[in-house]
């Protein structure tokens, strides 16, 4: 650091590795950060590994004055050599640097997912999708993760490539199971993202499995980008196109920052089909656990269903308006449990000081997502009620969940939806509860949750109920008219 500039509050860095050994590591590192944070005092830490600055923001209102106001500072992404150079996923939008080529895409991206889009032409795929996932459901209660990667791959593969899944072995599915397989198993932060020089050692170079690791990651994210997208135009050539992203994106002009129209429109929906499904099955599983630990939610929540849907029919997006509590669900299941609870770093693209300490240009930023919520640990629906203290109530979670600033998730309104409208069909046709009949912390026991990108509960046993006789018959109707 300068002589003349503060160090923000953080562990002491040692000689040569800086503060490489106080990284939280291990699992639940969001909770370590947190406390990390409480310990030294501060909604903002500051590290340095091996001479790179690393800031880690602890608070709402931290993540809103730098990453929201300053936006024009806090906008980039860092280098992460092992994803976007060795295994070379740098077309993709989500890890592009800030600059012309990442607005070109992210205009586009953002485009096909802005509320009247949705509406026009994606509300009645989640609506059929729906239908099937609860038709799933209703048949083998026991495997609610498959039904769920079912279903939100189904729904991204028809909006981007207008491709219908028929089955949870569906080849694109199945690939972009590998992609999380492969990211899980080598974390974003890798030693060569430490130490960029390794990046040059040949793969059978003693202790460079990372380059092997890489080799896999660059063969997956080549067909990732390729195989949908030549099913595409396989199928535009024969006259037999469904309309989706694909199909529009291609009838029209690349934007002047890229050359050909093919790479831009290949990897503009390559970042849909690989951002939006895992996240969103993420956010359900963290639903249903939520519903049986807290069973006064659930009741409360099919109360309000059975006034206003009653028995005779599936949840649709015209009762929103009317089912205010369900859609509270939906925001704190959003709030409970963060779906990406570290975000995606962002990094500063200029000099910057806050609270009197110096951000270094090029510095890494994380917005702990967990401690931007208060009362991380009870699930209730109400806090989003005004109080006299609070005329508005708690912040909206999506305010935090979704990140922050220019680069916030283009995908939340459609998330949003598809996340309400599942939560609230799910409600509607089945009791949620524990095998055993558990509840509260005691339903909770032993269950964690993934780090990485996406973060996901260990498995758990659950019993769906359908909740009232003719439920099934609604799911069967819904299926039937839906297939029409
Ligand atoms: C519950 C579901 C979802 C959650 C919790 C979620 C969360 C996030 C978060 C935390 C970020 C990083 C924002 C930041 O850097 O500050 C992000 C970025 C992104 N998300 Fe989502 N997301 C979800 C669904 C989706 C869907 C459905 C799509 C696609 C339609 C999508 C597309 C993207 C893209 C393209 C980016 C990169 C944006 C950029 O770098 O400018 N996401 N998402």
């Amino acid at each position: 650091l300068p002589s003349n500039k503060r160090r923000l509050p953080g562990p002491k860095p040692k000689i040569l590795i800086g503060n490489l050994i106080d990284l939280p590591s291990g699992g639940h590192e969001w909770i370590q950060y947190a406390a990390l944070a409480r310990k030294y005092a501060s909604d903002v830490l500051y590290f340095t590994v091996l001479g790179t600055p690393l800031l880690v923001i602890n608070s709402f209102e931290a993540a809103r004055e730098l990453l929201d106001k300053r936006g024009a500072v806090y906008s980039d992404r860092p280098r992460l050599v092992m994803i976007k150079e060795l295994m070379e996923w740098d077309w993709n939008v989500a890890l592009m640097s800030y600059g012309k080529r990442f607005s070109a895409y992210r205009r586009a991206v953002q485009q096909e997912f802005q509320p009247t889009v949705i509406a026009q032409s994606y509300h009645q795929v989640i609506v059929r999708e729906i239908a099937a996932f609860l038709g799933r459901v209703l048949e083998t209660p026991d495997s609610l993760v498959d039904h769920l990667k079912h279903m939100t791959g189904a729904i991204i593969m028809m909006v981007a490539y207008g491709h219908q899944v028929k089955s949870v072995d569906d080849p694109f599915i199945a690939m972009n199971e590998a992609v999380r397989e492969h990211a899980e198993e080598h974390p974003g932060v890798a030693l060569v993202d430490v130490f960029p020089i390794l990046k040059y050692l040949p793969t059978w170079f003693p202790g460079a499995s990372f380059q092997r690791a890489a080799a896999i990651g660059r063969e997956l994210s080549i067909r990732m980008r390729v195989e949908p997208y030549n099913m595409v135009k396989a199928r535009t050539e024969s006259g037999n196109a469904i309309p989706c992203m694909a199909t529009k994106l291609l009838s029209q002009d690349p934007p002047l920052e890229e050359a050909s129209n093919d790479e831009f429109v290949k990897n503009c929906c390559a970042v849909v089909y690989s951002a939006g499904a895992d996240t969103t099955a993420a956010a359900l599983r963290n639903f249903t656990l939520a519903m049986f630990v807290y069973p006064d939610v659930q009741r409360r929540a099919q109360e309000e269903l059975d006034r206003v849907v009653g028995r005779d029919r599936l949840p649709t997006f015209q009762d929103q308006a009317k089912l205010p509590y369900v859609l509270k669900v939906m925001k704190e299941s959003l709030r409970w449990r963060a779906m990406s609870p570290l975000g995606v770093p962002h990094a500063t693209l200029e000099d910057d000081e806050f609270q009197g300490g110096y951000i270094p240009k090029g510095t890494t930023v994380l917005a702990n997502i967990y401690p931007c919520t208060r009362n991380p640990d009870s699930f209730n629906p109400d806090r989003y009620l005004p109080t006299p203290e609070k005329p508005d109530g708690e912040p909206d979670p999506a305010r935090a969940a979704f990140g922050f600033g220019r680069r916030i998730c283009p995908g939340r309104f459609f998330a949003e939806d598809s996340l309400f409208l599942t939560i609230a069909s799910m409600l509607h046709v089945f009791t949620i509860s524990h095998p055993e009949s558990l509840s509260g912390n005691d339903a909770l026991e032993g269950i964690t949750w993934s780090s990485g990108l996406v973060s996901h509960p260990s498995a758990f046993a659950v019993n769906f109920t359908p909740r009232f006789h003719s439920a099934p018959d609604v799911v069967r109707a819904a299926q039937t008219s839906r297939d029409a």
